[in-house]
């Protein structure tokens, strides 16, 4: 029994056009593989192309030539729509600053990626408050994100993203605004509930410390991604 991968890279390439003539190339044939259960890290020196590559797994760029597969579809010449919709069901996000919605609170902000997938108000409202209290929230759910301490700020966008019961998460740096001791405690929580659900996670990480916990650790070499 060989399930689909959740994510699959193949042969992803990747250059960015700097000025009329000069041409960056950032990724060449990356190929990487993850399965559900599967957290891997992705640690490379700065600017040689993780956020592209997440952006690229989270379709949210295209490549320019290869493929990402996305529980077993193709996105290769996918219309927009399509990956639109492999985004909202599939892919949850969190990055380094929350960028959670200040007008609404903690409750409305893991809400309305569900009313936006189309749950009804009542079943999202439910899925934020057993979300929001799995990352010990219960109490905060009324708060808007101002009032919130930068811990519970990444909480509250780590709930958001598994909202929609994504397969794969993907993590730009989630804990990189946080000081040493609240970073660890806020990636322990993410952990248990990326194992508790059994999903795949590609962690963009600089923190050296953070990664004896996750499953495999993969490098960036000349735009090639390599086990490290
Ligand atoms: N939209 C763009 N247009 C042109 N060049 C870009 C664009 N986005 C990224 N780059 C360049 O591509 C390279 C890779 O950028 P990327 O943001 O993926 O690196 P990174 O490894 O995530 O860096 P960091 O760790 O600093 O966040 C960099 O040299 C960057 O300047």
């Amino acid at each position: 029994m060989n399930e689909a991968p959740v994510l699959a890279l193949r042969g992803v390439e990747k250059s960015y056009r700097s000025g009329d003539h000069d041409v960056l190339p950032v990724l060449r044939e990356a190929e990487l593989t993850l399965h559900a259960g599967e957290i891997v890290a992705l640690v490379a020196p700065s600017g040689t192309g993780k956020s592209t590559l997440l952006h690229l797994a989270g379709l949210l760029d295209t490549p320019d030539d290869g493929d990402i597969v996305i529980c077993g579809q193709s996105t290769r010449g996918m219309a927009e729509a399509g990956r639109t919709a492999l985004r909202r069901d599939q892919i949850g996000f969190v990055y380094q600053f929350h960028h959670l919605l200040g007008e609404f609170s903690a409750r409305e902000n893991v809400m309305l990626p569900q009313m936006i997938a189309g749950r009804p108000k009542a079943q999202a409202k439910a899925e934020a408050e057993r979300l929001l209290g799995m990352f010990g929230l219960s109490h905060r759910m009324e708060h808007l994100p101002g009032k919130l301490s930068g811990g519970e700020q990444q909480r509250v966008a780590i709930a958001r993203a598994l909202a929609n019961a994504p397969a794969l998460l993907l993590a730009d740096e989630p804990t990189g605004n946080l000081d040493a001791r609240t970073a660890d405690a806020v990636f322990t929580e993410l952990l248990d509930a990326v194992r508790q659900k059994g999903l795949a996670a590609l962690v963009a990480t600089h923190n050296e410390e953070l990664l004896p916990r996750m499953d495999r650790v993969v490098t960036l070499r000349d735009g090639i991604l390599v086990p490290r």
